[in-house]
């Protein structure tokens, strides 16, 4: 079983709408991950039925009793979040480090599990899906793709699938290092702007980092031609493979609008996001 991600070094490249035609494309043969957990939307367009719902416990944070606090303030000086006030822990300041807990001399701080969001496990008409949803002002993100990613994982291994299509987060925080970690090829979609070149390196650099083999598409390719060329030039200079070029098209825009993979439908964007699927399952990693 081979979990392939697609991730990009910033947001609205198109990722999403090129793994939902990716989805299409390995039709009963793939467990969809979306891993894209602070801003999920691959489910507008693979419109899921929900089957299975787990908690999600992300960082731990401290509770104070009352009862045992002698108010000495050793914890309030010491957090660094300052997340003590009063002798009460703030628990939207609070960051789960422990070290209250540490310098009690009272035994008076709890660090307590709580619940921040939920993992789902869907029916999609292309195959499971394994989405997330992260309540607001909670953190972990990380956390819970390595969740997301299990569950996937270990579905696509009950039910014989041969892959893992995961829909990686954007940038090259902690989440994304969670949607790589593993993986046995990335797609990196990227655009031809000046944020897209510079983002597009810092997220080779991190895959080559963990050793993970990463190719690269470019979304829009035509919007500019000659930062596209500046990317084919990047890209070769590093050795790492072109695989595709993706037209702007608006059916894109209104495939989404519509609930379908473009690749359903008959357009420029479609043939070549098949194209660049085609590539990818004859790598020879696959
Ligand atoms: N080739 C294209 N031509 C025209 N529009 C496109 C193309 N590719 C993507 N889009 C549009 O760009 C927007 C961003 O695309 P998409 O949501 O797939 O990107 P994303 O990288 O997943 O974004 P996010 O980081 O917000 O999840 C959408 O409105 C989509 O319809
Ligand atoms: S766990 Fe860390 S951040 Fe939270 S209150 Fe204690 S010291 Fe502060
Ligand atoms: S260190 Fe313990 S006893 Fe001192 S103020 Fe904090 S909770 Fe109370």
């Amino acid at each position: 079983m081979k979990q392939i991600v697609v991730i990009s070094g910033k947001g609205g490249t198109g990722k999403t709408s090129i793994v939902a035609s990716f989805a299409a494309c390995a039709s009963g043969r793939a467990v969809i991950a979306d891993c894209d957990v602070d801003a999920p939307d691959l489910h507008i367009i693979l419109n899921p039925v929900v089957r299975e719902r787990r908690e999600f416990f992300g960082l731990r944070r401290a509770f104070i009793d009352k009862e045992r606090c002698t108010e000495c303030g050793a914890c309030i000086e010491r957090c660094r979040f300052d997340a003590i006030n009063n002798f009460e822990v703030d628990q939207s300041a609070c960051e789960g480090c422990g070290v209250c807990t540490l310098v009690c001399g009272s035994d008076a701080v709890r660090m307590v599990e709580h619940l921040s969001g939920y993992a789902y496990i869907s029916d999609t008409r292309y195959g499971p899906l394994v989405h997330a949803e992260m309540f607001p002002a909670e953190e972990a993100s990380g956390k819970l793709v390595t969740m997301v990613r299990e569950i996937a994982r270990n579905l696509a291994e009950s039910l014989r699938m041969e892959m893992v299509l995961i829909d990686g987060s954007p940038g090259i925080g902690c989440p994304v290092i969670s949607s790589l970690a593993g993986a046995d090829l990335a797609l990196v979609v990227t655009e031809p702007t000046i944020s897209g070149v510079h983002d597009l390196d810092r997220i080779l650099d991190l895959a080559e980092h963990f050793r993970i083999r990463a190719m690269v598409c470019i979304n829009r390719y035509d919007i500019n031609e000659d930062i596209s060329k500046n990317i084919e030039r990047a890209c070769d200079g590093r050795g790492t493979e072109m695989v595709g070029r993706i037209p702007f098209d608006m059916n894109v825009i209104d495939a989404m609008v519509r609930g379908v993979p473009v690749v359903e439908l008959n357009t420029p964007a479609s043939y070549s996001i098949k194209q660049i699927w085609s590539r990818l399952m004859t790598s020879e990693i696959m």
